[in-house]
């Protein structure tokens, strides 16, 4: 009987009043927030790998072949040259879609190029084409096939692993030009775009029309759905409506000799050959580039709710989990996990009142998406009814409006941007099996706590805003990140390759969701084989034999 009346105090509490949460911050685009650090705080690293914290422009912070002496140019690549930049301006004919430092100095103008919104990576690029289109794509690749010309395929610019900057002096094919949505088909669902359309622009129009994009992360204001396709992004919905390997069904993409690859199928089902198009899916860019995209999406859902839990343990974590799959079954969308440390992070970042009164170790965000409110509500209070009394979660709140329900996705959404508040973030974006999910956070914090590297303020320690655990629960997806005053070698040390070894002996991966890029390439053999990484070489030597797209990158 005691316990009854705690059960429904706690569900009251859960109902909370619309005014009590606060906005969210995370309907920021990252891109948004790289901007502005690109005015503001850059960050160097000195002789010993010691990056610290500068005032100025963008130019203060260290080139990646500073930062990676081992990675050395290769000599096969021709430097371009006044005559490659003039044959560009009279192809493209535009004068904005040829940003020349080759010419003249537009060191300014190039910049936000060559460097990622991390501020991470940063190439020498003296040139940045922005074709319009797959014609265009299919000349420029040609030619800078035929002159052993190096380019990189870049879209928003939002990735998290160096994939869509240059190290060297590569060319950056830029394809926000190319953001038309070709078509959409209300009845089967089926949406053609350009590449370079922003993956918010997409889901905006898709909304107008009843419908969503099947993807959804963070960084959708920015973000181009070509670049999405290429990294075989993730994100916070794919527990519902599966990966881009299911949902895109053609491809457009321009090979390095200039063969455009007319794949735009509108199929759900075609069983005739290869399904060469699911390559380029992932590809992060390095055997051709995608320059049109066709993507099944679904129907808006009528009925959203969203509820946040605080939880007192990984073991809750997991049950919550399981009666959400079993209770919730079909309008379940995401199951989103985060740790006290993230959140004190966002709180302390975005000073907004946090959802919960009380702080607990972990939190988890739900959401469910279904066709009918009342059907959908019953079910989401017998599951709020269920997990509260028998405690297997000690709070939670749940949205009352579209409002809250932003507000409440502002804390689970906004953890990477707030993470960047230190300086340097150490990102690890892995696939873990779901029991030893977390306890990979806890080796790590122990580890940076042995080493002396964690603390607040002067000197060492570096790790300010602490080690962080958060990710995809309902994918198995963790985000490790390791919030740091600047990068830093002593921090490097202690996480890598330890992350990858305990990655490797559980048969996880260590790339889920952010691809290889530069960070990870040299770790690939963690998670695939000999024989897989040699058959992936085959891929790339056939479909790109003098190796100019995205080279130094992947394999
Ligand atoms: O920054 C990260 O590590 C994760 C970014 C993104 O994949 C997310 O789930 O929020
Ligand atoms: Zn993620």
């Amino acid at each position: 009987m005691a316990n009854r009346s705690r059960v429904s105090l706690a569900l009251r509490r859960a109902r909370i009043s619309p005014a009590s949460i606060s906005p969210a911050s995370s309907s920021r685009p990252i891109r948004q927030l790289a901007q502005a650090r690109w005015q503001s705080t850059a960050s160097t690293e000195d002789s010993e790998g010691v990056t610290k914290g500068t005032t100025g422009s963008t130019k203060s912070f260290k080139f990646t072949s500073e930062t990676y002496p081992n990675i050395k140019r290769e000599s096969k690549f021709s430097e371009v040259t006044e005559d490659h930049v003039s044959y560009f301006k009279e192809l493209l004919g535009k004068e904005s879609a040829v940003i020349d430092g080759v010419t003249r100095d537009a060191t300014d103008d190039i910049e936000p190029f060559n460097g990622d919104w991390m501020r991470k990576y940063r190439g020498h690029t003296k040139l940045v084409l922005k074709p319009g289109s797959t014609a265009e794509v299919s000349e420029v690749l040609k030619y800078c096939n035929d002159n052993m010309l190096a380019v990189v395929p870049q879209g928003g610019n939002s990735g998290l692993v160096g994939g869509s900057v240059p190290v060297f002096d590569e060319i950056v094919i830029n394809m926000s030009r190319m953001n038309q949505i070709r078509s959409f088909d209300s009845v089967s669902g089926t949406l053609v775009v350009d590449a370079g359309v922003v993956l918010e622009v997409a889901d905006n129009y898709l909304g107008e029309r009843n419908h969503i994009f099947p993807l959804d992360l963070g960084a959708k204001g920015s973000c181009h759905i070509g670049g999405n396709v290429a990294t075989n992004a993730g994100g916070l919905r794919l527990l519902r409506y599966g990966s881009l390997h299911g949902n895109v069904l053609g491809i457009e993409a321009v090979l390095p000799d200039g063969t455009i690859v007319d794949d735009l199928s509108k199929l759900r089902k075609n069983n005739t050959g290869y399904d060469l198009k699911q390559l380029f899916i992932g590809a992060e860019g390095t055997i051709g580039i995608i320059t049109g995209v066709s993507i099944i999406c679904p129907q808006r859902s009528n009925a959203i709710n969203v509820a946040f839990f605080g939880l007192e343990s990984y073991e809750k974590v997991q049950e919550a989990f399981r009666e959400a799959k079993g209770q919730l079954s079909e309008i379940l969308s995401a199951f989103e996990l985060m740790d006290s440390h993230s959140q004190s992070l966002v709180a302390t970042v975005t000073k907004n009142k946090r959802p919960l009164e009380g702080d607990y170790p972990f939190y988890c965000l739900i959401e469910t998406s279904g066709s009918n409110t009342e059907h959908d509500n019953e079910k989401l209070e017998k599951f709020l009814e269920f997990v509260m009394e028998k405690e297997i979660v000690l709070d939670g709140v749940v949205a009352q409006d579209a409002t809250q329900v932003k507000a409440l996705w502002g804390w689970r959404e906004g953890v990477p941007e707030c993470l960047g508040h230190w300086g340097g973030v150490y990102k690890y974006d892995l696939s873990i099996p779901i029991s030893e999910l977390y306890s990979l956070v806890e080796d790590i914090r122990g580890k940076i706590s042995d080493a002396g590297l964690i603390g607040n303020g002067e000197g060492y320690p570096v790790v300010e805003g602490g080690v962080v655990g958060y990710g995809h629960m309902g994918d198995s997806n963790l985000h490790l990140n390791v919030a740091t005053r600047r990068y830093d070698k002593k921090v490097e040390q202690v996480l890598e390759p330890f992350v990858y070894e305990w990655i490797s002996k559980r048969n996880g991966s260590i790339s889920a969701e952010h691809g290889l890029g530069l960070a990870k390439k040299n770790y690939i053999g963690y998670s695939r084989s000999v024989t897989m990484i040699a058959l992936m070489k085959q891929i790339k030597n056939l479909y790109d034999p003098n190796g100019i797209m995205n080279p130094y990158k992947y394999i």
